[in-house]
């Protein structure tokens, strides 16, 4: 059963809007920040790596956001291009903005932070003014994440979006990707979250990032049923929560709950373990797949990305991904 039609006739299949930056994530694994030396340097930034992860997959991808005009920036732009990324939509700051960057720090494969350096940050410079309606009327699914809500004018500039992609007919998906560090108050996020996931097709996001958009006020138990019902009274067809290693589940206008496992993992940090879910079970929903088929393959997809050093550098090609759950239905790879 069929809970998306995606429209055709399109360009492109996927076009993400918002965050475009550096991790820089440490080569001395299981330590402390402050014993760490050296630091492998990728692209990063949540709906950078999910269009890095549809493009593996084969998708026809494009990215809307602004870059720094410095080393960095131009880093970003190549890389992107080389993954097949159009960034025709990827516009170079011209204010002295910078690249925000962020350092991971992998004490542990469960004990894993970030210390960001997003100060004047070039994508959040993005304005609506610069978001193409063209390219957005081109593509069958319009990615947004949280992230560029933090701030204006980003913030305005994915209100745009929405209104294009409402307009012609993208399914919206929303991945909530909520990093409290680019936030002032706990008010002004709910309320921005709130608004544009109203206007969302496919909301996906984990337990904590749900409970902070309701503040706990409507919500005490923390039901996942709660939750998601609520989006239904809106464009809701799909509402994914996730829940780490214990798994995700899908809810549906109809009421129904779609569960999926995750899979065993030797894990080296759980970033980007939501990136590469997400890409995943996006690229189920659009091939056609069952929802369930759709979260197995997405939580294969995560496994191989917090099994690997990287975020983006690691999406898998979707070979790789149906070779990875053929190879734990035969009990060849166990947790770590
Ligand atoms: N330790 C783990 N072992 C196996 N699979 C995992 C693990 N952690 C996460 N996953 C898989 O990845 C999916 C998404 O993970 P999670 O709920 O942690 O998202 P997230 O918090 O958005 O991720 P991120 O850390 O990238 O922000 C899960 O539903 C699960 O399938
Ligand atoms: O901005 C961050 O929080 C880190 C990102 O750059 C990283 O690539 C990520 O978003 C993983 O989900």
């Amino acid at each position: 059963m069929s809970y998306v039609s995606f429209p055709s006739g399109k360009q492109f299949d996927f076009v993400a809007i918002g965050r475009l930056c550096i991790d820089l994530n440490a080569n001395e694994i299981n330590r402390p920040m402050e014993e760490t030396m050296t630091f492998t340097k990728y692209v990063g930034g949540s709906p950078a790596n999910i269009t890095i992860g549809m493009s593996r997959f084969g998708m026809k991808t494009a990215f809307i956001g602004k870059i720094a005009d410095d080393q960095m920036g131009r880093f970003i732009a190549s890389y992107l291009q080389r993954n097949a990324i159009d960034t025709r939509n990827v516009i170079t700051d011209r204010t002295g903005a910078l690249t925000g960057l962020a350092f991971t720090e992998i004490k542990s494969p469960t004990d894993c932070s970030i210390l960001m350096y997003r100060e004047n940050a070039a994508d959040l410079k993005l304005t609506p003014e610069e978001v193409s309606e063209d390219l957005i009327a081109q593509t069958k699914v319009l990615l947004i994440s949280g992230t560029a809500l933090a701030a204006s004018p980003s913030r305005e500039a994915v209100f745009q979006a929405l209104y294009y992609a409402k307009k012609h007919g993208a399914v919206i998906a929303f991945d909530l990707d909520y990093r409290p560090y680019t936030w002032t108050s706990p008010e002004e996020t709910a309320a921005y979250y709130n608004l544009a996931a109203e206007k969302c097709d496919i909301i996906l996001g984990t337990r904590e990032e749900f409970d902070m958009m309701e503040r706990f006020e409507q919500n005490p138990e923390r039901s996942d049923h709660v939750t998601a019902s609520k989006w239904f009274d809106h464009s809701a067809k799909i509402v994914i929560i996730k829940h780490g290693k214990e798994g995700s589940i899908a809810y549906t206008q109809d009421g129904v709950g779609h569960r999926a496992q995750s899979f065993p993992a030797k894990v080296v940090k759980t970033f980007g373990a939501g990136d590469s879910y997400a890409a995943g079970f996006l690229y189920g929903v659009m091939q056609g797949w069952t929802l369930e088929k759709s979260m197995e393959f997405g939580s294969a997809a995560a496994c191989i990305v917090i099994s690997s050093h990287s975020c983006s550098d690691a999406m898998p090609a979707a070979a790789d991904v149906h070779d990875y759950i053929e190879r734990c239905s035969r009990g060849e790879i166990t947790a770590s």
